[in-house]
């Protein structure tokens, strides 16, 4: 049989606050991001889950949301892997911008393409920009050729298959229970292959920060159903005031 799957998303970040586009920039966890990562770990106490593999990204806010998870749930000591293919899909020019101002500026449709379309990516960072993930050392063993100066969905979706396929598939495949702590979009790439959502209909997904997301899966990895944990509606509310989080400002 299958094992069970649950992808978690980072609690409140500095940038959640400040209402800023994040992308591959590391900013921490707010105190509330904490008390959402601790409280996620009180959900998966509750379902009774007993994680094999937790897998997260190079990113300290998805990180640190897993290592809180974990002591909350009591199993510190789950082996834990660490991979660029999970971090948040790379902004482009937009990282540090302000989202309501981004409207204000260039209108809150463009902004919703930059966001929420499957395949056009935001501007790209230039290539000598200090920010350029190409002069960050964590990256600094990977082909530079692989890292991005901005992504659509879609190139999300095309850097993330590759882990899944290698690194996460196989472990479910062997029964194992695996959690995945990432990001707002590097999830929704990974919710749109497993739940086969359409392009025009992954646009209306927001994935809140800090809920944990139960799948069942069968042999093939086919999802048999999916639920967040906790309150339904609270989830809801929370995936609403993320899709609002660019309306532009009156
Ligand atoms: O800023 C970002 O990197 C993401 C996630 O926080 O934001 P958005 O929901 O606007 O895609």
């Amino acid at each position: 049989m299958p094992g069970q799957l649950v992808l978690l998303r980072h609690g409140q970040s500095q940038w959640n606050l400040e209402n800023r586009f994040t992308g591959w920039v590391d900013v921490d966890l707010t105190e509330q991001g904490r008390a959402e990562a601790r409280a996620a770990g009180k959900l998966l106490a509750e379902e009774g889950l007993q994680f094999d593999v937790a897998f997260t990204s190079l990113l300290q806010r998805a990180i640190k949301t897993l290592w809180l998870a974990l002591e909350e749930l009591q199993q510190p000591w789950v082996d834990v892997e660490r991979h660029w293919r999970l971090n948040e899909r790379h902004y482009g020019a937009l990282q540090g911008l302000d989202k309501a101002e981004t409207s204000a500026k260039h209108g809150e449709e463009q902004v919703h393409i930059w966001r929420r379309s499957y395949d056009i990516p935001p501007p790209p960072m230039a290539d000598d920009d200090p920010e350029h993930p190409r002069f960050d050392s964590r990256y600094a063993k990977l082909d530079a050729r692989v890292l991005p100066a901005t992504e659509s969905l879609a190139l999300t979706l095309e850097r993330v298959l590759p882990f899944w396929h290698d690194a996460i598939a196989p472990r479910l495949k062997a029964g194992e229970t695996v959690l995945v702590t990432a990001h707002g979009n590097s999830l929704r790439a990974l919710v749109k292959y497993l739940d086969g959502i359409a392009e025009d209909v992954i646009t209306g997904v927001n994935i809140p920060t800090g809920i944990p997301q139960l799948y069942r899966l069968d042999d093939q990895l086919n999802v048999i159903e999916s639920r967040y944990l906790g309150d339904a509606d609270a989830a809801k509310a929370a995936a609403q005031a993320v899709a609002d989080q660019a309306k532009g400002k009156a």
